[in-house]
């Protein structure tokens, strides 16, 4: 997979994207989150078997964690759900721990472009015994992940890589990590924080960890780390700003039901902004740590309304959106949806605190820059952000990147703008492979489930 944001991809399928010829009014479920599947995936290979993740998101970076921990040696079976979005998995037999038997061959992972695989698996790797190599998609070679080698390395963990800090490379495990105290520079990205933690439990020591650096994003996500801990029995202690310890001890076999991914929700919750409509997303949960749920805040920013009922949240478009002057440090993966609505509101928008989506799956920052200008919203990078001229969209191709959020962003464009087309829609796949029908159900009025 290769495209910057200056020389994006282009024999690629295009998808004429629907306009919107009323304004949309739908009932929609979202599958689950990416985040918290894949961070049940790591916590259900350390467990005892028996660990169920029911209504789990089915996509591919979900599915490559799924790959990494039964590469690792931990056994997972499908079983039948309830829900309308495939199976649940249930561990078995949890990752092998100790010193491999005998020479093994290195065992491989594939990445993908996740974010939360190259990440969250090294730990798990260092935990079982013999090398393993880590590789993934061109563009994830680019995504940065220094602090989580460095981290393993200061844990005592041999790991070697070409001296970029970033994918390929091999994690060379003993079978236990001692641990003990590391610090490291998160400002790049949350999940640098999260990786560590994660499998902190079952380091001999346990850890401590320092972040020293530049504000952390995403914190929201290291909350809900620190929860998902919590709820297996792993005891957490973050009461000091920046500094996580995590006691050793056993992690907890669990039952756990996957919250839909309010991340996802977004590009549908934006139609009912571009079009004046009404969407509702159902499963809405009363309570919880993903950044999606920052949504309550940001909408309203535009001038929509926000109402929540028992397990629903349901957002009415405004007649004309307002610019806005947003911080998104907490939810930076919700700025391709809010970058897109900047676009449709007549003004002049700022978002700022996300420097770090420089480092997601494109450079998000040049690549949002270029398309939103190619589609006639004039805009500029700044340090930590993007100045959007919003107000006067037309028509035009719109190129994805490899980036599931850059396409969806490109989808809502095109319900204002008859005529948009976007590159690649099948990148949606990394995080919600029913977008394009859950889309073309969206604007023909649809419930779904
Ligand atoms: O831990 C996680 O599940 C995630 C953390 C965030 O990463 P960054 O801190 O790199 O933004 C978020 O953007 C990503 O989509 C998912
Ligand atoms: C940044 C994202 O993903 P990842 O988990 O690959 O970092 C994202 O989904 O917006």
């Amino acid at each position: 997979m290769t495209g910057t944001a200056d020389t994006p991809r282009r024999s690629l399928p295009w998808w004429e994207a629907p306009s919107a010829t009323r304004p949309v009014d739908a009932v929609l479920a979202v599958p689950g989150s990416k985040s918290l599947t894949n961070r049940y995936l790591v916590l259900g290979a350390l467990a005892g078997g028996g660990s169920r993740l029911r209504a789990p998101l089915h996509s591919r970076d979900t599915e490559l964690m799924l790959a990494a921990v039964r590469a690792l040696g931990a056994r997972v079976d499908e079983i039948p759900g309830p829900g309308g979005f495939g199976p649940d998995w249930q561990f078995t037999t949890p990752l092998p721990s100790g010193p491999a038997a005998s020479a093994t061959p290195a065992r491989s992972v594939d990445c993908g472009l996740a974010g939360t695989v190259m990440r969250f698996v090294p730990p798990l790797a260092a935990l079982t015994g013999g090398p393993v190599r880590f590789d993934g998609d061109e563009a994830a070679r680019h995504r940065p992940m220094g602090a989580v080698l460095d981290g393993l390395r200061a844990l005592g963990v041999t790991v070697d890589d070409d001296g970029r800090g970033a994918l390929p490379f091999t994690v060379d495990g003993t079978g236990a990590v001692t641990g003990g105290r590391v610090v490291i520079d998160a400002s790049a990205s949350s999940q640098f924080v999260s990786a560590l933690l994660l499998a902190a439990a079952r380091f001999a020591a346990g850890l401590r960890l320092e972040h020293a650096g530049p504000p952390i994003p995403s914190l929201p996500h290291v909350q809900m780390t620190v929860q998902a801990l919590r709820a297996v029995g792993v005891a957490v202690d973050d009461g000091t700003p920046d500094v996580w310890t995590v006691e050793p001890g056993a992690v907890r076999p669990f039952d756990v039901a996957i919250e839909p991914d309010l991340s996802n929700a977004g590009p549908f919750l934006a139609a009912a902004l571009v079009t004046g409509g009404r969407v509702t997303i159902t499963g809405w949960p009363e309570r919880t740590t993903q950044g999606g749920d920052h949504w309550r805040r940001i909408l309203p920013a535009f001038g929509a309304t926000v109402t929540s009922g028992p397990g629903r949240l349901t957002v009415t478009g405004p007649a004309r959106l307002r610019p806005v002057d947003l911080d998104l440090s907490a939810a930076g993966e919700l700025a391709p949806t809010v970058a897109a609505l900047a676009a449709v509101a007549p003004g002049r928008s700022r978002l700022h605190g996300i420097a770090h989506l420089r480092g997601h799956e494109t450079d998000r920052l040049a690549a949002l820059r270029t398309e939103l200008t190619r589609a006639g919203a004039p805009t500029t990078e700044t340090e930590d952000g993007l100045v959007v001229d919003g107000g006067r969209l037309h028509a035009a191709d719109i190129h994805s990147y490899a980036d599931h959020r850059m396409a969806t962003f490109g989808a809502v464009l095109g319900l204002v703008t008859p005529g948009t087309r976007v590159a690649d829609i099948a990148t949606t796949a990394k995080t919600l492979p029913e977008f394009p029908d859950l889309w073309a159900r969206m604007l023909t009025g649809g419930r779904s489930r």
